[in-house]
């Protein structure tokens, strides 16, 4: 059931994408259980994307408790090839600005609770993950970003998200340590999911919105929801035109990318003795490699 190519996944704070017209919920069940709500069908300038709240609609879902591996393979199913994930982050620069857009090209894990592959249950398979972004796709998303010249908005092109567990945000030792390591910001959601979009030969790509400065910065408050909400609500509109302008440029110019093919020298397991129920509980993933 092949319906959108393009598929965005909307953070804390963007739970429709209002230009989508001809609009379908499709309730999708996975092998491995129920997305985080219905995926919202729609069209925009005649390009059918898929569009799900990660928390759910009414933002009911932990983190922890997102079940990223039903949403990405909820996308594949409906034929998603591009996948942009619009996210919260607080920055850990001085010159990453609340309000501004980072589109990220490095990831720490500092998460302790996500199930975050597909395989195992008899199948392996290791995804090469030294770039866990699709450099291609994020240009797009860059790209996108700057031609639209939005006021008081800096693009970051390029910078390292660090992952965090949550739901509690990080203590003033922790946040100083990821900028001591060099991190630009911090959320608790994209890692899985760039993990997963890989294993299923989805591209995958971030555009971070800054909200807080999270806790380090002696001259602004630690980062509170409150926070995270206004400053959202004040860049939903520019976030909406960004995810606008790139599905525009994605529809009329897709580009190559290597996470449509990350299985070929990933899966370790000889397939034709693997497992029969992991075979069809994984078929969409392995079928071109069987
Ligand atoms: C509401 S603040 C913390 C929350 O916001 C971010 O969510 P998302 O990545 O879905 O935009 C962050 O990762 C936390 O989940
Ligand atoms: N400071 C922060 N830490 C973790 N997740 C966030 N999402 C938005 N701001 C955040």
């Amino acid at each position: 059931m092949a319906e959108a190519r393009i598929g965005i996944i909307g953070g804390s704070g963007l739970y429709k994408m209002d230009a989508l017209k001809d609009i379908e919920e499709v309730q999708v069940q996975t092998p491995f259980g129920s997305p985080s709500d219905v995926v919202i069908l729609g069209t925009f300038e005649e390009t059918r994307v898929a569009f799900l709240a990660r928390h759910g609609r009414n933002h009911t879902l932990l983190p922890s408790e997102l079940p990223f591996r039903a949403n990405i393979y909820a996308m594949k199913q409906l034929g998603v090839e591009y996948l942009i994930s619009a996210s919260a982050v607080g920055s850990l620069k001085e010159d990453v600005k609340p309000l501004d857009m980072v589109v990220p090209d490095q990831f720490i894990d500092r998460t302790k609770n996500r199930v975050s592959t597909f395989f195992g249950e008899g199948i392996v398979a290791h995804i090469a993950f030294g770039d866990p972004v699709c450099g291609n796709l994020a240009s797009v998303v860059g790209d996108a970003i700057a031609s639209l010249n939005l006021p008081d908005v800096t693009l970051h092109r390029g910078g390292t998200y660090v992952c965090m567990e949550g739901p509690a945000f990080s203590t003033k030792a922790e946040s100083n340590l990821y900028r001591s390591w060099g991190a630009t910001i911090i959320g608790m959601t994209n890692l899985p999911e760039a993990k997963l979009a890989r294993e299923a030969e989805i591209a995958y790509a971030t555009l971070a919105l800054v909200t807080d400065y999270d806790c380090w910065h002696p001259e602004h408050d630690s980062v509170t929801v409150d926070m995270v909400i206004a400053n959202l609500q004040r860049n939903a509109i520019n976030a909406q035109k960004v995810i606008q302008e790139t599905v525009r440029r994605l529809a009329k110019n897709p580009p190559p990318s290597d996470a449509h093919s990350a299985l070929k020298h990933a899966i370790l397991t000889r397939l034709d003795v693997a497992p029969s129920e992991t075979k069809e509980k994984l078929k969409l993933l392995l079928n071109k490699y069987l």
